[in-house]
């Protein structure tokens, strides 16, 4: 069972200045609208209601919060002992490049996302997801190298793969490779930029999505350490132990 399952509706929020205080570490989930961020969600979590996926597009509309750990947040979000026990969170984040928004929204949202994966200290990582049949549109790029400056990770999803044939599945992830590995910094250094392939429906690359998330959480340190905790490892044993 993957510590994503334990995930439970937080809080939406519309403003900036709603942004939950809480200091755990954020993995948010950008990408057009349409792309599946919602249902990706929903299948890492393994819970079919959690993100509200939809057909028509541009349905996701708020950012939305789902917590990781800490018994029954949702009831008790005002109580911090409860708060205290949260270890991470996923965010849900409005799609971008949806036409159908008239252009003041359109620009306040993509104030607000910019504002939020630039300026946001909590946030981890970013999860890019895209449409395998035509990702790095313009505003994934945008995203892309929105974030990129921050130096932290981005994991790029390209979803949706039930839709290509194994050749074309394996062509899209060579040169989805390629483009990430051709963004350089001013010393010539990458950045860590990784992507794999993924189908909600067929649920291909689930356990690899899981893992890179877990990881991108800081929740796979966590499992570790519970584990050790659990067998009472004596000290000599954990070499790689790296807390103090
Ligand atoms: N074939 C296929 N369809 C998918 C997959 N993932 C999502 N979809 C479909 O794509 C549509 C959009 O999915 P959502 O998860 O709502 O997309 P979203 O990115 O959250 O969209 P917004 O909330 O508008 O930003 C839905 O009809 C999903 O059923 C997949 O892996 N394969
Ligand atoms: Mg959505």
């Amino acid at each position: 069972m993957s510590k994503l399952w334990q995930a439970r509706f937080f809080t939406t929020v519309n403003h900036l200045r709603e942004l939950p205080n809480t200091t755990v570490p954020e993995i948010a989930f950008a990408g057009r609208s349409n792309a599946g961020k919602s249902t990706s969600i929903n299948i890492l979590c393994n819970q079919k209601g959690l993100a509200f996926a939809s057909k028509t597009p541009g349905r996701t509309q708020h950012i939305n919060f789902f917590s990781i750990g800490g018994a029954h947040v949702a009831m008790h979000r005002k109580d911090p002992t409860k708060v205290d026990e949260i270890q991470a969170m996923l965010v849900d984040l409005p799609g971008y490049g949806y036409a159908e928004v008239s252009g003041n929204t359109k620009l306040y949202w993509q104030r607000l996302l910019g504002d939020y994966v630039q300026q946001r200290e909590q946030l981890a990582a970013l999860v890019l997801i895209m449409d395998s049949r035509r990702p790095f549109t313009d505003l994934d790029i945008q995203m892309l190298e929105w974030f990129a400056p921050t130096g932290k990770p981005i994991h790029c999803i390209l979803t949706k793969v039930d839709k290509l044939t194994r050749s074309e599945a394996t062509t899209v992830l060579r040169q989805a490779q390629a483009k990430l590995d051709s963004y350089v910094d001013e010393d010539g250094e990458g950045f860590p930029f990784t992507v794999q392939l993924f189908s909600a429906l067929k649920r291909v690359g689930l356990e690899e999505a899981t893992a890179k998330i877990v990881e991108l959480a800081g929740l796979a340190e966590d499992d570790a350490a519970a584990q050790a905790e659990r067998i009472d490892t004596p000290d000599e044993e954990s070499d790689d132990a790296s807390e103090d």
